[in-house]
């Protein structure tokens, strides 16, 4: 970002130089007090990279950064404020006075956590947004970029879009790429009659020469990675569920933006059936959203919802009739693509922000169960289950 900020009166003289912030920082004494807050060297390393942003980010987000800087490296504000007409440090007096009793290390990990918003909401230069055709790249997908929105299609029609390993590698990768370029949102969908049924049971068949724990040990760190690449994501993702969603194509719900969904769409976590748990952070973020009766009898008693009902439990945002579904809504996904994409990156890291630590508490805990249900004897007699069934038919 240059130095001089282009700016609106009478903001025009709000000017944040680099010589101001570098000399607070260097007369403060920074520490750590815990995972939950940002180490001295991730609050630098913002710090630089807040002077590789290519873009301005806006008067608002520079008089929160100036705030959160001055919270993080001298406390809450007390010194006197300053007269009506000097307009400019009125302004940032009020930004850091309305952090309040912010504590430090708060202001020095929303600080870090603003920063690396702005920057991955921002094109590396050598990466720019994905051309529309990018899915020579994929096997298991679908990728285009189209009017400002990236588009991750699961492209395995045939098998209902079941998400092999490789699949989930690839939606790793895709949505990284996703988070970095120019587009404003990314949305998620899947080609054929299904949006996902879940997990590709063939994973389970699949034993390494490790064995049976070796496959748990990596299937878990696999799903760790996955999952947090949806609570990492910086900017909207919007599901759009063209079919009946399975297992953890569902639970991830719960960590998507906003869900629009087809009238014919079903939404079943048959965790129990298979002697599993819950994963994708629903153990957390069902019970918020429906309250915790509601979501044990998804999560506990495999109640599969119609659209409807997933609307009114909050799992859904808006239901559309079949026949107008993608009509519809990727006129409206077109039109949100159109609003300013710093802007709609920042907000999301508002209403997300809070939670970040959190959910990532929870992927961990479902993760580490879900590695032990595998090896257990329910799970392996289900997936058994699954198999003999199809060979019988
Ligand atoms: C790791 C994180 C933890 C995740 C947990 C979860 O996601 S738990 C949730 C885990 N998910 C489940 O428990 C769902 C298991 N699947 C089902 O219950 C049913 O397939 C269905 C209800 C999704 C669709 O029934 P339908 O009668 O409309 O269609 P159809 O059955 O004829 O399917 C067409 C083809 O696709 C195949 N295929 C589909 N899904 C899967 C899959 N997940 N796996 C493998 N294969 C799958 C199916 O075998 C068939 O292959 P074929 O014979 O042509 O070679």
């Amino acid at each position: 970002m240059a130095t001089v900020l282009k700016l609106l009166p009478p903001w025009r003289f709000v000017r944040f130089s680099r010589a101001t912030q570098v000399t607070s920082v260097l007369s403060v004494q920074l520490h750590t007090t815990g995972a939950m807050t940002a180490t001295v060297e991730e609050f630098n390393q913002a710090k630089v990279k807040l002077g590789t942003l290519r873009s301005d980010p806006g008067n608002e987000v520079k008089l929160k950064i100036y705030a959160l800087f001055k919270q993080a490296t001298q406390g809450p504000c007390n010194t006197p404020k300053p007269g009506m007409l000097d307009f400019v440090n009125k302004a940032k007096w009020d930004a850091w006075k309305s952090l309040g009793s912010v504590s430090q290390e708060e202001a020095r990990k929303q600080y870090v956590e603003l920063i690396s918003s702005l920057v991955a909401a921002e094109a590396p230069a050598d990466v720019g947004a994905q051309p529309t055709g990018s899915a020579a790249t994929f096997q298991t997908l679908q990728v285009t970029t189209e009017d400002n929105i990236t588009t991750i299609r699961l492209d395995r029609p045939q098998k209902k879009n079941a998400i092999t390993v490789e699949m989930y590698n690839e939606l790793i990768e895709a949505l990284e790429l996703a988070g970095k370029d120019d587009s404003v949102i990314t949305v998620i969908t899947g080609n054929g009659d299904y949006y996902c049924s879940g997990n590709d049971l063939n994973n389970f068949t699949k034993i390494p020469e490790g064995g049976i724990e070796k496959m748990a040990k990596d299937a878990g760190e696999l799903l760790r990675r996955y999952v947090k690449a949806y609570i990492d994501f910086p900017k909207p993702l919007i599901a759009v569920v063209n079919g009946p969603a399975v297992g953890v194509s569902v639970t991830l719900l719960g960590l998507f933006d906003v869900v629009y969904a087809t009238e014919k769409a079903t939404f079943h976590t048959p965790f129990s059936q298979l002697g599993q748990s819950p994963e994708g952070c629903s153990s957390y973020t069902f019970p918020k959203m429906m309250g915790a009766a509601k979501a044990s009898e998804m999560l506990l008693f495999n109640k599969k919802l119609t659209a409807t009902q997933a609307r009114e439990q909050g799992l859904v945002t808006e239901v559309f009739p079949d026949t107008s579904f993608q009509s519809e809504v990727w006129a409206r996904l077109k039109a949100y693509a159109k609003l300013p994409r710093n802007s709609l990156a920042l907000s999301k890291q508002l209403i997300r922000g809070m939670e970040r630590e959190r959910l990532h508490t929870v992927n961990d805990q479902e993760v580490e169960r879900l590695v032990e249900r595998w090896l257990s004897d329910e799970c392996m007699q289900a997936i058994m289950s699954f198999f003999q069934a199809k060979a019988k038919l």
